[in-house]
């Protein structure tokens, strides 16, 4: 259990029977206040400010975790005064707002809390180390700093060569900025999709398969599998961790038209989960091949059930397709998760590289991309007080990143998707 605030001593003198060195475990009797009742053995640690997570004082107190213990030492801590259980995510916020990180360092803790593969680690990771943060000040710095000439140019307008040599300074500043940012968001796809998970869909004719091979990819028995045509209605989701790639494999109702009403639902949901796909997987079964369906999205073509070839009529059309799969026998799964993990990695990377993760950070630096390049157009046309306003806007966008200007609504959101007690 963590304390932070003013108070922290005052709960290890009521609770400890005393505050410990700072930054030393100490083994101590947790009592309760009130009754001098021994709660629980405890390993208590002391953080005296600034030194501590939230650069207040702080003190955890390492417990043990059952229910009863864990529900006498909050009593107890309830008991002291001017102490109170935290917010979700107020440990976090507080060390915000005492600037101990920035928004996008908050942004990479939460992202790293919620990580599920390593490549997920390790992009949020960087970004809570700072990665995104210096990147984003940086820019800032200096365009604020092409403001300040902007700024110097209009006050020598009457000495046109100083304020024409002025001007050509921050527009080179300007273009430089604007190239630099335009390049973090072309990766900007990536970082996103990496944090959010790369999104495979299963779709074919009813039963290609898709249900069988679902649970194969998945090794578990996730989707319901029959010989009726028409078996799965609801898209079903797992995840996978294919070599340190989040995806997001979805099973889906077999596209055909039909009369019921319950079946057109499920097929009205893949026709959604199509248009959202980064991947389709599209299943043609061996016994009974059919078209792809065109679509914009990219596709894998695979055939199912390649185990019936040797049934088939020498007659049967032989199905063009990138892989044969069977799931009766296993041939073909390890080479299908290779190929997923392939189109996976050249989508998201491997959480090395992309800097911005959020729609947040992408529609920021979007704006500042445009204001920059607004500003350089005004500045040719000699427009200089516009092309400084532009610029000042420009430098409020990449300022959001960090959260030095106003985020306020930003903020509520993030904190509120915090546990208690981070
Ligand atoms: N021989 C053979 N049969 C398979 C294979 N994969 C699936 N089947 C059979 O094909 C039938 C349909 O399989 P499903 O997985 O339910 O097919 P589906 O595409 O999910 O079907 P719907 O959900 O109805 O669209 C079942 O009887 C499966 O046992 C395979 O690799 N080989
Ligand atoms: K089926
Ligand atoms: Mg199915």
């Amino acid at each position: 259990m963590r304390v932070s605030g003013p108070a922290t001593r005052a709960v290890l003198e009521a609770l400890a029977g005393g505050v410990p060195a700072p930054r030393r475990l100490a083994l101590r009797d947790l009592r309760a206040p009130a009754t001098g009742e021994v709660l629980d053995q405890a390993l208590v640690a002391y953080f005296p400010a600034p030194h501590s997570f939230t650069g207040e004082d702080q003190a955890e107190l390492h417990v043990h975790g059952g229910l009863a213990t864990r529900t006498a030492v909050l009593d107890a801590l309830a008991h002291v005064p001017g102490c109170r259980h935290a917010e979700p995510g107020e440990f976090t916020r507080r060390a915000f707002l005492g600037g101990r990180m920035d928004l996008s360092a908050v942004e990479g803790l939460a992202d790293l809390i919620e990580a599920e593969t390593q490549a997920q680690r390790r992009q949020a990771l960087r970004q809570l180390e700072g990665g995104l943060g210096r990147l984003a000040e940086d820019w800032r710095r200096r365009i604020v700093e092409a403001q300040a000439l902007l700024e110097a140019a209009l006050d020598f307008s009457d000495e046109g060569d100083v304020a024409d040599s002025v001007e050509a300074q921050a527009a080179a500043a300007m273009t430089a900025l604007g190239g630099e940012i335009a390049r973090a968001l072309a990766d900007a796809g990536r970082g996103e999709r990496l944090r959010d998970g790369y999104v495979v869909v299963l779709a074919g004719p009813p039963n290609a398969g898709k249900s069988t091979l679902m649970n194969a990819l998945a090794r578990r028995d996730v989707a319901i599998v029959s010989a009726t045509p028409g078996t799965t209605r609801d898209a079903i989701e797992v995840r996978l961790d294919l070599g340190g790639l989040p995806v997001t494999l979805i099973d889906t109702a077999g596209l055909r038209e039909t009369s019921d009403t319950i079946e057109a639902e499920g097929v009205a949901r893949t026709r959604a989960k199509i248009a959202g796909a980064d991947l389709v997987v599209w299943l043609d079964p061996r016994d009974a091949p059919a078209p792809p369906e065109p679509a914009a999205t990219p596709h894998l073509h695979v055939a199912t059930k390649a185990d019936l070839v040797a049934a088939l009529p020498a007659a049967a059309p032989p199905v063009a397709a990138d892989l044969a799969v069977s799931a009766a026998t296993g041939e073909g799964i390890d080479a299908l998760l290779a190929a997923i993990e392939a189109r996976a990695r050249d989508t998201v990377g491997d959480g090395s590289d992309a800097v911005v993760t959020r729609a947040r950070h992408r529609i920021a630096l979007q704006t500042a991309h445009d204001a920059l390049a607004r500003g350089a157009r005004a500045l040719e046309a000699g427009d200089t007080e516009l092309a400084a306003e532009d610029v000042r806007l420009a430098a409020r966008a990449v300022g959001t990143i960090s959260g030095r200007v106003d985020v306020e609504d930003v903020l509520d959101a993030l904190f509120g998707a915090f546990c208690i007690g981070k």
